[in-house]
């Protein structure tokens, strides 16, 4: 199999309003988030091959799929970009081994040999024994495995993942995410995960952009993104407390020593890197060590203060792991405290606040 390729998009789509560019490198997970309508669909939609840019150029490895100034257009077919949607959209007469043997056979390889790739991808999903099933007989997780097949046994060099997750049952997402991280971990490839979910964004992507009316307007490490949301959309699912380390299986333990403790994926293996992730809301701020003494609290410096209507944002210092805890407290506790920035405090939150997430790499 050949793997993955290096990505560059520069595109406008005049009546959309959207104007987009974007270079990826090969094998890079990069999360796209935005609002409804921010134009997300249009860019995968461009790469797809389902949309015409007005002006553009999309070349995958070196390779000019679309060129507005030279004409050049190579249709969906043939390119080697696959796309998985919300939904599975399996062909229906097909049995799920057929649904995945398609790209390969598409691509000339023999009935033996696309049986064979097609068997090797559903072992990868966990689907081996649905293979005789047609799509009426599998459940909604069910046949997103076998649509995750069905995309990597085409080998594309580009992986287009739109909101994969967000039509399954809350139950059977994590396992559907669990997969897509195991796959995209042991086979490199370039892929462009839509999501609103925050933890996609942090447990599969290297890289997260944030698109707003039509325009990329945040790109970065996905941690960094998260933690210091510059746009609205980001401002308002991240502006959450993250804490890089490792996970003991106990634990999360920052490079710097500190141990935070949380309620783990049970895709977290010791040794393994990991992020913790809890609301600003779930933290409280104390002068010195608080009684009844919750699992996890930390000597902080206060940075900032951010009115913010009936609360208080507290900003706090940084220290390896993290780029400063964030707590919202009310106004009262904020005067009680006489918080000024440069005081040292002490910062506490309930282990069952916090999730502990596997990190993409
Ligand atoms: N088929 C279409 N024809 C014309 N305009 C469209 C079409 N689809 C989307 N648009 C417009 O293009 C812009 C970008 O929409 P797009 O679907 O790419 O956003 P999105 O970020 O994928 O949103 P969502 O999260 O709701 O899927 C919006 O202004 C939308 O109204």
């Amino acid at each position: 199999m050949s793997g993955s390729g290096s990505l560059e998009i520069t595109a406008t789509v005049v009546d959309r309003d959207v104007s987009v560019e974007l270079a990826v490198p090969a094998g890079q997970v990069v999360a796209v988030l935005g609002a409804n309508g921010a134009g997300k669909s249009t860019l995968l939609g461009l790469l797809a091959g389902q949309l015409r840019p007005d002006h553009g150029r999309i070349t995958v490895d070196g390779t000019v799929l679309v060129d507005t100034d030279h004409r050049t257009w190579v249709p969906a077919h043939r390119r080697r970009i696959g796309l998985l949607a919300q939904q599975a959209l399996l062909f229906p007469h097909l049995t799920a081994a057929a649904n995945v043997a398609f790209g390969p056979r598409s691509q000339g390889r023999g009935r033996t040999d696309a049986r064979r790739v097609a068997e090797h991808w559903l072992t990868a999903v966990d689907a081996g024994q649905y293979a005789d099933r047609t799509p009426d007989q599998l459940s909604g997780g069910q046949a997103q495995r076998i649509a995750i097949a069905r995309a990597l046994a085409a080998d594309p060099q580009v992986l287009l993942l739109d909101e994969p997750m967000a039509a399954l049952d809350v139950a059977v997402a994590p396992a559907i995410r669990q997969l897509l991280r195991r796959v995209l971990a042991q086979t490199p490839r370039t892929t462009l995960l839509v999501t609103h979910d925050l933890i996609d964004a942090l447990t599969l992507a290297d890289r997260t952009v944030v698109v707003e009316a039509g325009r990329i307007v945040e790109d970065g490490p996905t941690r960094s993104v998260l933690a210091a949301p510059r746009s609205a959309f980001t401002a308002r699912i991240a502006g959450v407390n993250l804490v890089a380390g490792t996970w003991t299986g106990q634990h999360l333990i920052t490079g710097g020593g500190v141990a935070v403790h949380g309620t783990a994926d049970p895709a977290c293996r010791p040794g393994d890197a990991a992020v913790a992730v809890f609301s600003p809301v779930a933290v409280a701020v104390y002068e010195d060590d608080p009684g009844g003494s919750p699992r996890n609290h930390l000597p902080a410096v206060v940075t900032e203060l951010e009115p913010r209507g009936e609360t208080v944002r507290v900003h706090t210092a940084p220290f390896p792991g993290t780029s400063g805890l964030l707590a919202d407290i009310t106004v009262a506790a904020a005067a009680d405290l006489h918080l000024q920035p440069g005081d040292r405090v002490r910062i506490a939150f309930k282990a069952t606040a916090v999730t502990v997430h596997p990190a993409a790499r």
